[in-house]
């Protein structure tokens, strides 16, 4: 009778247990696609059962484009991953950044942070968010710019020097070099007290460099850390530099906020125009501590470098492929006074509808701002989405629904002469409600300070350098853009 069991062959084990295993996948993957609170909303197959697709386009900086194909193909609600929706539409994104919202940032924003305290813009608890912009809002608020102003002028004419000097050397330049170590350099002065002098030197420091790595860096730390990490116990060189980068820089603002400290401790009635001066000057009630400090000096110089870089840059570029928008801005800069202040450049009509429209299709931050929906769920363009579970508004999307801006793709400055309610609800280049940039009327001075000085300089205009063409000016996103060929070479006209 025993000799009626015989043992499977090995090959047949084998078999059995990959059989076993792709059964289990499969019934896993049956019910991912049909259970769960997501399952009625519209969006591809894949979003159902996996994060994984929505993490490569993440890493490989094509999330914005991903999701701005997935709204064109599936409507103004899409189920993105597997607890992520995207929405496209006016009303619901107002919904969700208005201000008084409960839609509180997710802890994607908490995972940025690497100092010891969170900061401004990685603060999740909106009542800890409203205390400390409450203390920060003062200094960069429209009104105070005045103080901030001559430290943007002197930087912005330094640059022009530095980009003429460049194409009258070489024939040509990189202008998203120079407008990184131009913003660079403004908020740094602004936040540490001592600008980097990229400008100056014309070469970047060991900040600058870390600083361009940090949005890819964080983007990896996010999205796999369950990977980056077990690997940083290996000796390679890139993740060695990953896991360093963010200890560097805090190491930076340390040391430059001492020197700060110990500059006022001789110059204690000192009016350099300082972002975070009534902090270092009293360390008190009311004010923020030492790590806080750090720690917001730091979001400031993330916040304010290649946002504004990167918008300039478009800028200027969208402008050169436009010869009679070009040639607008140039008349109306050349009838300035010869010393012009930020009043009468808010004052030039055609200058400032050039703003608008780069930040409409080039703004530096149109990729999703994820928010998580109220414990209680909300319904979403018609569709119920339960508590925690995380929404994003792309302005990317937004500000190209045809709807509410004809010919989207098109840059055209003067669409922004009467510009409709729904036009203005639906700009959100600085983001909304509550959480809206607090940097955004320093981002405005600057941009309209260095457009009406470079187009001074180059009254003929600019154009683009040859070996340069649209296709490397072309968006790559890590949650801010940039121009995927990482220059911008442009020559005068
Ligand atoms: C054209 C330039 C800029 C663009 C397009 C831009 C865009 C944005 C956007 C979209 C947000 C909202 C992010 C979110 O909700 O997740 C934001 C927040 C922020 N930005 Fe800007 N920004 C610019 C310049 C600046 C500058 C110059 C500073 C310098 C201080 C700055 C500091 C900040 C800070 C601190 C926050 C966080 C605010 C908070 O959460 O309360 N930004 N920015």
């Amino acid at each position: 009778m025993a000799a009626l069991f015989i043992e499977p062959p090995l090959l047949t084990k084998v078999t059995l247990c990959i059989a076993s295993t792709l059964a289990f996948f499969l019934l896993r993957i049956i019910w991912l696609a049909f259970t769960g609170p997501l399952v009625s909303l519209p969006g591809p197959f894949i979003s159902k059962v996996t994060n994984l697709v929505l993490k490569f386009y993440t890493l490989n900086g094509f999330k914005m484009q991903y999701v701005h194909a997935l709204h064109q193909k599936y409507g103004p609600i899409v189920r993105i991953s597997r607890d992520e929706v995207a929405v496209s539409d006016l009303q619901t994104t107002k919904k969700i950044h208005q201000i008084g919202a409960r839609f509180r940032k997710t802890e994607w924003y908490s995972k940025l942070n690497t100092s010891q305290e969170h900061n401004i813009f990685t603060l999740v608890d909106p009542k800890a968010h409203q205390a400390r912009r409450r203390l920060l809002s003062h200094p960069l608020s429209e009104k105070s710019l005045k103080e901030l102003e001559p430290v943007v002028v002197e930087n912005v004419k330094l640059a022009i020097r530095q980009i003429r000097k460049q194409i009258y050397m070489d024939g040509y330049v990189d202008l998203l070099r120079w407008f990184f170590f131009l913003a660079t350099d403004i908020i740094g002065q602004l936040s540490f007290g001592e600008s980097f002098r990229m400008l100056e030197y014309g070469k970047e420091n060991q900040y600058s460099i870390d600083l361009k790595k940090v949005t890819f860096y964080n983007s990896l730390l996010v999205e796999i850390p369950y990977i980056i990490k077990p690997l940083s116990l290996l000796p390679l060189h890139f993740i060695k530099d990953l896991m360093s980068v963010g200890a560097r820089r805090t190491c930076y603002a340390q040391e430059s906020l001492q020197r700060y400290r110990e500059y006022l401790k001789t110059n204690p009635d000192t009016d350099k125009p300082m972002l975070l001066s009534r902090h270092l000057k009293a360390n008190g009630a009311g004010t923020l501590n030492k790590a806080e400090v750090e720690s917001d000096t730091e979001a400031y110089i993330l916040g304010g470098s290649d946002t504004t870089a990167v918008t300039l840059t478009y800028l200027i570029w969208a402008v050169s492929r436009h010869p009679e928008v070009q040639k607008r801005v140039i008349e109306e800069v050349q009838e300035l006074p010869e010393i012009f202040n930020s009043d009468d450049l808010k004052g030039l009509p055609y200058m400032n509808m050039v703003i608008e429209e780069t930040l409409r299709l080039y703004g530096a931050a149109p990729a999703g701002l994820p928010r998580a929906v109220p414990a209680e769920g909300r319904t979403l363009c018609g569709h119920f989405v339960p508590g925690g579970y995380t929404v994003t508004a792309h302005a990317f999307t937004l500000h190209r629904d045809e709807r509410i801006f004809p010919s989207p793709e098109k840059f055209e400055p003067s669409r922004w002469a009467n510009p409709t309610q729904n036009m203005k609800d639906a700009f959100m280049p600085f983001g909304g409600g509550g959480r809206i940039c607090l940097g955004l009327h320093l981002a405005r001075l600057e941009l309209r300070m260095t457009l009406a000085h470079f187009y001074r300089a180059f009254p003929k205009g600019v154009k683009m350098a040859s070996g340069m063409s649209d296709v490397d000016m072309e968006m790559e996103n890590y949650f801010l853009i940039a121009p995927k060929a990482h220059h911008c070479l442009m020559t005068e006209a």
